[in-house]
Order: C-alpha cells, then sequence, then structure tokens
C-alpha cells in the first residue's frame, strides 16, 4: 500500500498527500517508506538460499534516510563516487557491501574505497585497472576487481540510457575482456574476484539481460581455462518499471532464471537496482500557479520545473500526472509547464485533467532519478524530500534557501 486513492484522494499509505502538500508546500518530493522496503524484498526474495547481495544503486534516490533504511533491511550499494560512499556510510550502511562503478576514478576515491574496505572495484578500463593497483601498492593492501564488460547486447531502451552496446563509454568491449584479465591476474596489488555487467536502465523485457549472460558465461569459461576463477558474477541494475502501462519483469522470477542459467558453478550474484527499487517509491507534488488557456493549447504553469524533475525534457520521459484531490473544475487537455525560462521545461504534455487555480498534482515515478538529478538552474532551490511511514510524515530532506545556493561564492575585492 504505498501510493493509494482513498475516496478520490491520493495518498502516501496512510497519509493524504494533501495534508502534506498544506503542511511542506511545493514542490515537494514524497516517497513511502513500505514501497522501498517491499521492492528491496522482492530482490532478496529471488536471491533467497544463493550467496549473494543486492547493491542498491545510490545515484537513483541517493536521500540519507532511504539509504539507512534500506541497510536496515540488509541492501549493499552500488556507488559511482566518493560522495556517494560517504552518503552510504553517513547512513549506516556497511562498507563491505559497497560496490564501486563508474568510468572515471579517481586516486582519492580509490583511496577511501580501500580504506573503508568496500567489497568490488567495478573496473571500467585497463588504466583504471593500473591506477588502483597503485593506489592498493601504496596502501600496502589488495584490491578486490571485476571487470565491467560491454557485452554489445541492445537493451531496446532509450538510447540515453542504454549502456551495453559497443559505442557506449562503458565498461570493457568484452571480446577483450579476457586479455584484460590476464594482465590484471600479474599485478601484485590485484585480486580479480568477479565479471560484471551492466546493459541499460528501464528494460521491460528479459532476453537481453540472458543474452548478455550467456556471453558473460562464455567468459567466465574461457578464463577458467586460462586459470582465472571467478567468484562472483555481478549484473548491474536497468530493470524496468511501470511509467505507462509497460510491463516490467517480475523481479523473483528474473533472479530465478539467472540462478537456472548458472546452476552447478560456484558464482555468486550481485544485482545493482536502482529504478525499479525507487520510482514508484516516490511522487512529486506540485501545484498549477496559473492557468493559460488558449486556443490551439492549454498551458498550466506549475511550480515544479525541469530543475526539480529533469527526466521529461532529457529523454521525453512520460510520466502519470494526476490530481490529488477531486475536482470540479471542467476536465481539458493541458501542456503542464514549469517556471523556467527554456521552451523544453515541462513535466506533462496534452495531459486530460480537470485543473484550476491550486490545484495540486502528483508526478508519479518520481522517485527514481528525481531529486538526484535535480539542480538550481534559474537560482531555483530545491525542493524538499518527505518520507511517509505509516501515517507518520518525516521531513528528511529541508527546502533549500537561497544563501545555501550561494554559501560557496563571494564577490571580488577591488
Ligand atoms: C553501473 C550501474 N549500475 C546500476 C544502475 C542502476 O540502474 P537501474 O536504475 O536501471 O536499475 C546504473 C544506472 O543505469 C548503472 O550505471
Ligand atoms: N537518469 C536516467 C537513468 C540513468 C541510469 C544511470 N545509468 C533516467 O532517469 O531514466
Amino acid at each position: 500500500m504505498s501510493f493509494n486513492f482513498q475516496q478520490n484522494r491520493l495518498f502516501a499509505e496512510s497519509k493524504s498527500l494533501s495534508e502534506i502538500a498544506n503542511e511542506f508546500g511545493t514542490p515537494c518530493y514524497v516517497y513511502s517508506r513500505a514501497a522501498f522496503e517491499s521492492q528491496l524484498a522482492q530482490y532478496h526474495q529471488g536471491l533467497e538460499g544463493h550467496d549473494g547481495l543486492i547493491c542498491y544503486a545510490v545515484k537513483a534516490c541517493s536521500n540519507i534516510a532511504i539509504l539507512n533504511i534500506l541497510a536496515k533491511k540488509g541492501a549493499g550499494f552500488d556507488i559511482v563516487s566518493i560522495g556517494e560512499l560517504q552518503r552510504v556510510i553517513t547512513a549506516g550502511g556497511d562498507p563491505k557491501k559497497v560496490v564501486f562503478s563508474g568510468v572515471a576514478k579517481e586516486y582519492h576515491e580509490i583511496q577511501y574505497a580501500l580504506e573503508v574496505g568496500i567489497h568490488c572495484f567495478n573496473v571500467e578500463s585497463p588504466d583504471e585497472i593500473d591506477l588502483i593497483n597503485q593506489v592498493a601498492s601504496d596502501l600496502n593492501t589488495i584490491a578486490p576487481i571485476s571487470l565491467r564488460v560491454n557485452p554489445d547486447v541492445d537493451a531496446k531502451t532509450h538510447p540515453y540510457i542504454s549502456t551495453g552496446l559497443k559505442d557506449n563509454k562503458f565498461g570493457v568491449d568484452i571480446k577483450s575482456a579476457a586479455s584484460v584479465y590476464e594482465r590484471a591476474a600479474t599485478l601484485k596489488n590485484i585480486k580479480i574476484k568477479g565479471v560484471d555487467c551492466h546493459i541499460g536502465s528501464q528494460l521491460t523485457d528479459v532476453t537481453p539481460f540472458m543474452d548478455a549472460l550467456d556471453r558473460v558465461l562464455a567468459l567466465v569459461d574461457e578464463l577458467s581455462a586460462k586459470g582465472i576463477e571467478i567468484e562472483h558474477l555481478d549484473l548491474g541494475g536497468g530493470i524496468g518499471v511501470d511509467y505507462q502501462g509497460e510491463t516490467p519483469p517480475n523481479i523473483p522470477a528474473y533472479i530465478q532464471s539467472v540462478r537456472k542459467k548458472i546452476e552447478g558453478r560456484n558464482l555468486s550474484l550481485i544485482f545493482e537496482p536502482g529504478r525499479s527499487i525507487s520510482a514508484n517509491s516516490g511522487v512529486l507534488l506540485t501545484k498549477v500557479q496559473f492557468l493559460k488557456p488558449n486556443d490551439h493549447k492549454n498551458f498550466a504553469i506549475i511550480d515544479a520545473g525541469m530543475n526539480d524533475l529533469i527526466r521529461p525534457s532529457l529523454y521525453s520521459a512520460w510520466q502519470n500526472i494526476q490530481l490529488i484531490e477531486p475536482s470540479n473544475a471542467p476536465v481539458k487537455t493541458w501542456d503542464l509547464v514549469g517556471p523556467i525560462c527554456e521552451t523544453g521545461d515541462f513535466l506533462g504534455k496534452e495531459r486530460k485533467l480537470a485543473l484550476e487555480q491550486n490545484s495540486v498534482v502528483a508526478v508519479m515515478g518520481s522517485g527514481a532519478y528525481g531529486f538526484t538529478m535535480a539542480s538550481n538552474y534559474n537560482t531555483r532551490n530545491k525542493p524538499c524530500e518527505v518520507l511517509v511511514d505509516g501515517d507518520t510524515v518525516h521531513l528528511i530532506g529541508k527546502r533549500q534557501t537561497f544563501e545555501q545556493q550561494i554559501e560557496n561564492e563571494q564577490l571580488i575585492q577591488e
């Protein structure tokens, strides 16, 4: 029972979103604790009885209160920067359950990750292996690594969020992976642990995952023949969600089919889900400021813009928009546009809604890549974030202030 209607009023668990909008103002991200926990539980259910880790992709929704809730339920974390690692540690997450992805890890980031003792580095290039080996040698330690391989499969998702094609910057071409492993095996401060693969995001069909897995398993066999034994497979994230009637794969069933494919092999499993845990665990509340109907198009100007939620502008992503209270206004077709001085600043186009001035709407499916991609464009303060737990509301992220925005800026002295 995450987001649900009760007598035509939209609720987060047992709390009405109108009450939240009144108390905290808009724009405001609202998350459901139960939703986060039940999505994570699906992954744990799929993995039950098999060795492995569910490493939530912090970039999807990184508020420390959320990370803390997931950590308490046993999650590990997939991070891509020292900042994300600091978030995990601040939130009480276990560094031993952290995998470090990303194409551009820096010396100080690798150093910190080694000092806190992360589970594994997901390495994306031969040069990076050398740097990790160097840092580990400087610290007189051994760095556990997986190589992120690019299996050249088409994830059949939006080109901007497809990562497993040979045209994408991520990972190492699977054809040259064996030689990269062979070289890594000669390095004194490197310990080879796994093979890593993440082919894209918002996949609604498991076929590309399974094709990638076949290629990864062929590599595992090739490595084994060369005397390099792989302990774990990290199959990344990427499971899609229902934004507009999509039918995403059933999570436990997906993991079961992976387990079936690796039967008889001594391989533990890591998954790095982001969107499938957080997208439908959050909404963005925004209020109609003005209505600007005209002859050929009706604009509803809302108080959230592309700086608060960039997905519609950046990927032409479609997210459902719903009134949180019943309305007596006539239903019309509206473009919901924000306050930013950009033509591409919209959260939804051609939506049939009974809008009036001060109506509050919820942009559904905003829990992933929502707040984490928010910016200060047009010097707008980032919105607040609240977490609903049953009928209790916690403010987990205060609305940013102008003073916070400019605190690192200074006038020149003349
Ligand atoms: C390496 C890596 N792991 C995990 C994720 C999480 O992906 P998703 O949110 O699609 O589950 C991403 C983002 O696509 C990623 O780049
Ligand atoms: N930010 C993207 C997903 C990127 C996934 C990260 N590799 C989205 O909102 O759909």
